[in-house]
C-alpha cells in the first residue's frame, strides 16, 4: 500500500482544498494520504513515504510562498530525484506561469515531475477531478 505525503502551504484555503482532493484520490486507490503543512516537513522525513505531492499557490510575482513553503522546498528538492513527485497549487492574478517556473526549476534539479495540477481560485469541478486523478496516480 502506497504511503503518500501531501505537503502544502495555503493562505486562504484554495490550495488546501486541492490537497484534500488529492488525498481523496489516494484513499480511493487504497493508499494512505498524509496531509502535512509545509512548516512541518523536511528531507529527513522523505524515506517514510512512497510518493509526494507538493502544493503552493502563486505568490509574490509568480513565485512560491517565501516564508514557510520555499525554505522547506529549497531544503527538500535536492533529495527528490528518483522519487515520485507531483506539484499543485492555486492562482488568480495571472495565467499559471508560477507553475511553469516551478516545474522548470524542479526539472533542472533532476526531479522527474510526474504531473502537475493548477486551479484558478477555488478548484472547480474540472480542477477537482484533476486533483483526484493525480491522487490516484500517486497511490498507484
Ligand atoms: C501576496 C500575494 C501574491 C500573489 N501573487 C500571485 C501571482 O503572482 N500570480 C497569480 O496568478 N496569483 C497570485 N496571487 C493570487 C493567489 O495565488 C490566489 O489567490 C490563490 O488562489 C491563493 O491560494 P490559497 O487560497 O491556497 O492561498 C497572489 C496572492 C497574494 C495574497
Amino acid at each position: 500500500m502506497s504511503k503518500v505525503a501531501i505537503v502544502y502551504w495555503s493562505g486562504t484555503g484554495n490550495t488546501e482544498a486541492m490537497a484534500d482532493l488529492i488525498a481523496q484520490g489516494v484513499r480511493a486507490k487504497g493508499g494512505t494520504a498524509h496531509l502535512i503543512h509545509a512548516s512541518d516537513f523536511s528531507s529527513d522525513k522523505l524515506d517514510e513515504f512512497d510518493a509526494f505531492a507538493f502544493g503552493c499557490p502563486a505568490m509574490g510575482d509568480e513565485e512560491l510562498e517565501d516564508t514557510e513553503f520555499l525554505p522547506m522546498y529549497d531544503e527538500v528538492e535536492p533529495h527528490l530525484p528518483g522519487r515520485t513527485v507531483v506539484l499543485f497549487g492555486s492562482y488568480e492574478w495571472n495565467d499559471g506561469e508560477w507553475m511553469e517556473l516551478w516545474e522548470k526549476r524542479a526539472e533542472e534539479a533532476g526531479v522527474d515531475v510526474a504531473d502537475s495540477v493548477i486551479a484558478y481560485d477555488y478548484p472547480d469541478d474540472e480542477a477537482s477531478a484533476e486533483c483526484v486523478r493525480v491522487g490516484s496516480l500517486l497511490a498507484g
